[in-house]
């Protein structure tokens, strides 16, 4: 192929018309909305990805059709670059653009344009990689995407129906495939060997590990997680629970990750189910993000989030680090976002590097690739550790000199193939968890002990434009509208221990409000405060103010 192939494109586009009065965006979790919106979307992203392909060279890009913890009504579809990480960021103008092509010429014209501006070579080969989770609108969205596949000639491999992490490895693993740097086999039995693998390592010759509960939000991660029981055996018994991948309306319905990190409850399906002091777990609905809880004596609920996963194992590591003799070598870093709470920012930072950077996965990533390790995690539980090529180079050819460093160097290597290092996979990450709290003998109460959460509360606040916010310092402050920030600071002074800051969300249209103070009435006081005053400030109508607001 040396020009578009403008037929079969024309042919095929005019199949998934694009409707009048609508306007996609590419935001921080790619094209999301109401799963029967995005048919022409999903044949544009096909051949977008096949253009990306091309552009680097064939490699393999991968594309993951999931609305991830939304409702099951919603869908959407994300791509994913060849190292198995987020689409890079300047395409992702290129998919607006593409998506919001009002007619079929109007597609030519853009591809047209993609093509010379960006030089791509057509006559490279095009190859994709894609899957999708439960949603019933899936299957359709499926068959519009391979629509745009064909339309481009690519050489597409159906992964079916499977998890967002999974289908992160698998590009990963196609891209090193034959290469000394090969992620492991190129298949989900491939991933569920790698991570089933290093856990039973990890955890050789540890006491038995009580039961574990995980709540799989009834959707992709069920599937998954049942496969993983089975190569895991009796290392750790799991008991699967939210399972009904096929019952309409289940997905994510008073379950999941989001559900427990949102409402601070336990799944209300859990609630027969769970033991006081037993260690529970919830995925999302495309399995890449994690919450833990248990219930202490008395059956009052403890969450145990994103921020408490990233303080316990980067803990472990800088420990493993340590005990290899490798600790003046390798450098052991966080990353956050402003959502993170207070008591984990403080405790974290008197002991490591803490940065803070943007909400949205990428910006965690990108910069958590600057340490040595970099631990990242979301407050929601989307995180990974990432070990750089360096430390990668300095694990596997360092000489420990005593039998104990051995050990403990054995120990980081079987970690980076437990850990999912493609982008935050709730499984991997749960091994990771219950490999720490079995190391440290640890049930939920110690972990939970590390430190203490500052209260908090979030708000949406809808808003005629949330385009008006704008902010700096990695969210934390505003910078529009004018003289807002002024008015926050005043009424924080006011909050023992007080925190907040207001920001535009990147997936939903709202103003998200978040607070925090040393006890809880506080902290909701603050957050309603703050809601007040942001929609009044931009001229919310008084009729519709919500009654919390204060
Ligand atoms: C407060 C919160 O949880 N925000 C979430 C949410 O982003 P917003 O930009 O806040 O809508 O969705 C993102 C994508 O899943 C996730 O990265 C992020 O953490
Ligand atoms: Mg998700």
């Amino acid at each position: 192929m040396t020009s578009l192939p403008v037929d079969a494109i024309k042919a095929l586009a005019d199949q998934h018309p694009k409707p009048p009065n609508v306007v996609f965006q590419y935001g921080t979790a790619g094209f999301r909305t109401l799963g029967h919106a995005l048919d022409p979307v999903m044949f544009r992203v096909g051949i977008l990805a096949a253009l990306r392909s091309k552009r680097l060279d064939g490699k393999t890009i991968g594309v993951m059709v999931t609305a991830s913890h939304n409702p099951e009504p919603d869908n959407g579809v994300k791509l994913v670059d060849p190292r198995g990480e987020m689409l890079e960021a300047a395409w992702e103008a290129h998919a607006t653009n593409l998506a919001n092509a009002p007619t079929t010429d109007a597609l030519i014209v853009a591809l047209e344009a993609l093509v010379q501006n960006l030089r791509i070579d057509l006559s490279k080969p095009a190859r994709v990689v894609y899957a999708r989770d439960t949603r019933p609108s899936g299957p359709a969205l499926i068959a519009s995407l391979e629509d745009g596949f064909k339309a481009m000639g690519a050489e597409a491999r159906n992964a079916g129906v499977t998890t967002t992490p999974v289908l992160h490895y698998l590009v990963k693993a196609i891209n090193t495939k034959g290469t000394k740097d090969s992620y492991g086999d190129d298949s989900e039995e491939g991933y569920l060997q790698k991570l089933s693998t290093a856990f039973k390592k990890l955890v050789a010759g540890k006491p038995a590990i009580p039961p574990l509960v995980i709540d799989c939000a009834n959707g992709v991660g069920a599937i998954l997680a049942e496969k993983l029981a089975k190569h895991l055996g009796d290392t750790i018994p799991l008991i699967l629970q939210n399972t009904a991948i096929d019952t309409l309306g289940a997905l994510n319905n008073a379950c999941g990750a989001d559900y427990v990190k949102t409402s601070q409850k336990l799944p209300p399906s859990l609630s027969s189910v769970l033991k006081p002091g037993q260690r529970a777990c919830s995925l999302d609905g495309d399995a890449d993000r994690l919450i833990y809880y248990y219930l202490d004596d008395r059956g009052q609920f403890h969450m145990l989030d994103g921020d408490k996963i990233a303080a316990l194992v980067a803990a472990f590591i800088v420990d493993l680090t340590k005990s290899a003799g490798l600790d003046d070598q390798i450098q052991v870093g966080i990353v956050q976002t402003a959502y993170a709470n207070g008591g984990s920012t403080k405790y974290l930072s008197e002991r490591l590097p803490v940065k803070c950077v943007p909400t949205g996965v990428k910006h965690l990533h990108h910069a958590a690739e600057h340490y040595d390790i970099g631990v990242y995690f979301e407050a929601n539980g989307h995180g990974t550790v990432l070990f750089s090529p360096d430390t990668l180079e300095k694990l596997s050819t360092y000489q420990p000199s005593t039998p104990a460093q051995s050990t403990a160097l054995n120990h980081l290597i079987n970690l980076t193939n437990v850990i999912n290092q493609t982008v935050g996979d709730a499984l991997s990450d749960m091994l990771l968890v219950e490999v720490v709290l079995a190391h440290r003998s640890y049930t939920g109460v110690e972990w939970d002990s590390l430190y203490v959460d500052l209260p908090n509360r979030l708000v949406k606040v809808v808003v005629a434009d949330r385009n008006l916010f704008k902010t700096e310092d990695a969210e934390r402050r505003l910078v529009s509208p004018p003289g807002l920030q002024a008015k926050l600071d005043e009424l924080v002074r006011r909050y023992e221990g007080g925190r907040a800051f207001v920001r535009p969300s990147g997936t939903e249209d709202v103003v998200r409000v978040y607070a925090e103070a040393a006890v809880r009435a506080q902290a909701d006081e603050l957050a309603f405060r703050v809601a007040g005053l942001v929609y009044d400030e931009v001229g919310g109508d008084p009729a519709k103010r919500p009654s919390e607001f204060l």
